[in-house]
């Protein structure tokens, strides 16, 4: 089991000095708008994850007018005490686990795992293919350490061969040789990303068949596809064939970074044509399968983020989604809400005791 029983929080986002302690499985934040209860949501997320989920600039999650914030939590894994503590100061940061820095955050990555639910990810349907990459790429690194790092290096010399092909460019230079040996390194960590990638949809895409029909409360095909160049050709034939429309764009046209997923109802393309209900439904079948691979998959479940879950469904889907995580495949959990009634309500019936927190 992973249990988060006190969190503190200095100068991250608008709280200058918070210590908040978690004594139930079900924790209610509750607040007005504004209040913080995102922020504080977003600090456990940066606990397990080393980033907020919300930005990638650190100065907004710095308090205005400071320069760093220290986030300290301590947690329980497997019946053991762990602490984690993030530090932000003057641009530098600083991670550790029970006193150890760690040398590279992706070590981090996976052994706390959690899952967000929040009102943006309607950006995975509705964005563009970079915030479907993020998303499973999320998924894939809490899983399988080697996934990141093949990404890692992956990203690293695609840069470099981007930059060449840019300078390429101005200097007119032939550089054939140097871009042989990207090439052959891109070749070597972009294949087991691909496939990771096919491997993981594959059984995935049950799971979240089976989540939407019971969050929509209705039978409706839902199926994603991938969307892979490797998919057509070998890729080391493919880089070498797309050399030179390469040096033409001044940037690596085929590979991993370029991948998509096909989000489809009854084989339309939701982006396009599913119902807000329908891609919210679609939404939360995603998280929650995603909740459930990573359960069967560390033998304990993550802790799970709701963040303002009673704005987004109708009541008949809120009481369907709190009897699935009150129930015993579900750890612990935190839910946002405006209302300290409606959460307490929303739980009477449920099997698990909630506790309150005002932020
Ligand atoms: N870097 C920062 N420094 C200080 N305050 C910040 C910072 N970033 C955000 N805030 C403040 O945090 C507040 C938003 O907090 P948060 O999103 O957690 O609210 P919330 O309680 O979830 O609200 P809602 O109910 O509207 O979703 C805003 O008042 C915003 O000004």
């Amino acid at each position: 089991m992973l249990y988060i029983n006190k969190i503190s929080l200095v100068q991250f986002k608008n709280y200058s000095q918070a210590t908040f302690s978690f004594r139930h499985r079900i924790v209610g934040i509750t607040g007005r708008n504004g209040a913080g209860k995102t922020n504080l949501l977003d600090a456990i997320y940066y606990l397990c994850f080393t980033r907020s989920y919300f930005t990638n600039s650190e100065s907004q999650n710095t308090q205005y007018q400071t320069n760093g914030f220290r986030l300290e939590g301590y947690l329980e894994k497997n019946n053991q005490p762990e602490k984690i503590i993030c530090t932000l100061k003057d641009g530098r940061k600083e991670i550790s686990l029970n006193d150890d820095k760690y040398d590279r955050f992706s070590r981090h990555i996976g052994q706390f795992p959690a899952v967000m639910i929040a009102p943006d990810d309607a950006d995975i349907i509705l964005g563009g293919s970079e915030e479907r990459r993020k998303w499973l790429d999320s998924l894939l690194s809490q899983l399988y350490p080697e996934y990141l790092d093949h990404l890692i290096i992956y990203q690293k010399i695609l840069l470099q061969r981007n930059t060449l092909l840019k300078n390429m460019a101005t200097t007119g230079q032939n550089q054939d040789s140097l871009l042989d040996v990207f090439d052959l390194q891109l070749v070597m960590h972009g294949v087991p990303v691909y496939e990771t990638r096919k491997a993981f949809l594959q059984t995935f895409i049950p799971q979240v068949q089976q989540l939407y029909d019971y969050i929509a409360g209705t039978h409706e095909i839902v199926n994603i596809q991938y969307q892979c160049t490797l998919q057509e050709e070998d890729y080391a034939t493919q880089l070498h064939q797309a050399r030179y429309r390469d040096m033409q764009v001044q940037r690596t046209t085929t590979g991993i970074h370029r991948d998509d997923l096909l989000f489809l109802l009854n084989d339309h393309l939701m982006k396009s044509s599913a119902s807000q209900g329908q891609r919210k439904s679609f939404l939360f079948a995603l998280k929650l399968a995603q909740f459930e691979v990573i359960r069967q998959h560390k033998n304990f479940p993550p802790l799970l983020l709701l963040d303002d879950v009673f704005e987004k469904l109708d009541q008949e889907r809120v009481s369907r989604l709190i009897t699935l995580v009150a129930g015993e495949n579900y750890g612990q959990v935190f839910i946002t809400d405006t209302h300290a009634e409606r959460l307490q309500q929303a739980f009477a019936g449920a099997s698990a005791d909630i506790q309150l927190i005002a932020v």
